[in-house]
């Protein structure tokens, strides 16, 4: 069953169509990784669904449902119930999840108190519970953005996203920004927690073998078009698209290739 469903979105600058009437769908449950180049239009269509675009760009679509709320008509404090607690964003840059100035507790608190009618002990409870999820020690809650090292702030990042149970996660480059154990740390935790919650993961990223590795289905996007959608399997086995095929002979070689990437990979890499 569809959670989302995006028909005929457009974003634009006053001049410029950046995004040119993309049609996609994620159902509940399921990990979409949406992979392009550079520019191709990925997060501006990310922000497009939450009406988290910056200033100066506009979207307008055909149909854009989310768990059958019709989101072309939502108010803006229906968007701000909306996100954070139904929708939740990590970015790659972790720095701009935290402010510098309050502690991750406090923060994680503003998050809780915004959307829960819950008593300070018992949100006190689920932050520290949520970071033990993550396997985040709990004096985490202690302490400033500057005091956690880089790998366990995207993961504490990861727990904000988390604390309201939301059905869609949309993870931006999470993992761009840290190094390859943290980065894989951080993409394990986030499909422990997508088969535990049952919710949906929208993942953005550059790099095709992690889509090959964690998604069910993948939208290859350039230029503002969505080129080709498909299951992982598909798309690796009988890639349709020249943009397809280019960014599949550009994975470099790895000797070992992970479990869930099809074997056709194999003769690729
Ligand atoms: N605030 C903005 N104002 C004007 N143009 C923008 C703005 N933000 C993005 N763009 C343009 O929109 C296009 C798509 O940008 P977007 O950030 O969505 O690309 P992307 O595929 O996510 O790239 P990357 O992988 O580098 O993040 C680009 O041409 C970009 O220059």
């Amino acid at each position: 069953m569809s959670l989302l469903e995006i028909s005929g979105l457009r974003v634009s600058t006053a001049t410029q169509e950046l995004v040119h009437g993309i049609d996609l769908t994620i159902d509940k449950g399921e990990w979409l990784a949406v992979i392009g180049e550079s520019g191709s239009g990925k997060s501006v269509s990310a922000f497009s669904i939450a009406d988290l675009l910056p200033r100066g760009l506009t979207r307008t679509a055909d149909r854009l449902m989310f768990d059958g709320a019709d989101l072309l008509t939502l108010s803006k404090a229906g968007y701000r119930e909306l996100r954070g607690n139904r929708i939740a964003y990590v970015f790659q840059d972790y720095q701009q999840a935290f402010s510098p100035y309050y502690r991750i507790g406090k923060q994680l608190d503003e998050v809780l108190k915004a959307h829960t009618d819950w008593k300070p002990e018992r949100r006190r409870e689920h932050a520290a519970a949520t970071l033990e999820r993550l396997s985040l020690p709990g004096d985490l809650l202690h302490r400033y953005p500057f005091q956690v090292s880089g790998g366990q702030l995207q993961r504490a990042a990861l727990a904000a996203a988390i604390l309201l149970d939301p059905a869609l996660i949309i993870a931006d480059e999470p993992t761009t920004a840290l190094d390859a154990v943290n980065a894989s740390l951080v993409l394990d935790q986030l499909a422990d927690i997508q088969k535990e919650k049952g919710c949906s993961v929208l993942f953005i990223t550059h790099n095709l073998r992690l889509a090959g590795k964690f998604a069910d289905t993948m939208a290859i996007m350039q230029d503002g078009c969505v080129k080709e959608r498909g299951t992982v399997s598909d798309i690796f086995t009988a890639p349709k698209a020249a943009i397809t095929r280019n960014l599949i002979a550009a994975i470099p070689p790895l000797r070992n290739i992970p479990a869930r990437l099809p074997v056709a990979l194999e003769g690729v890499a």
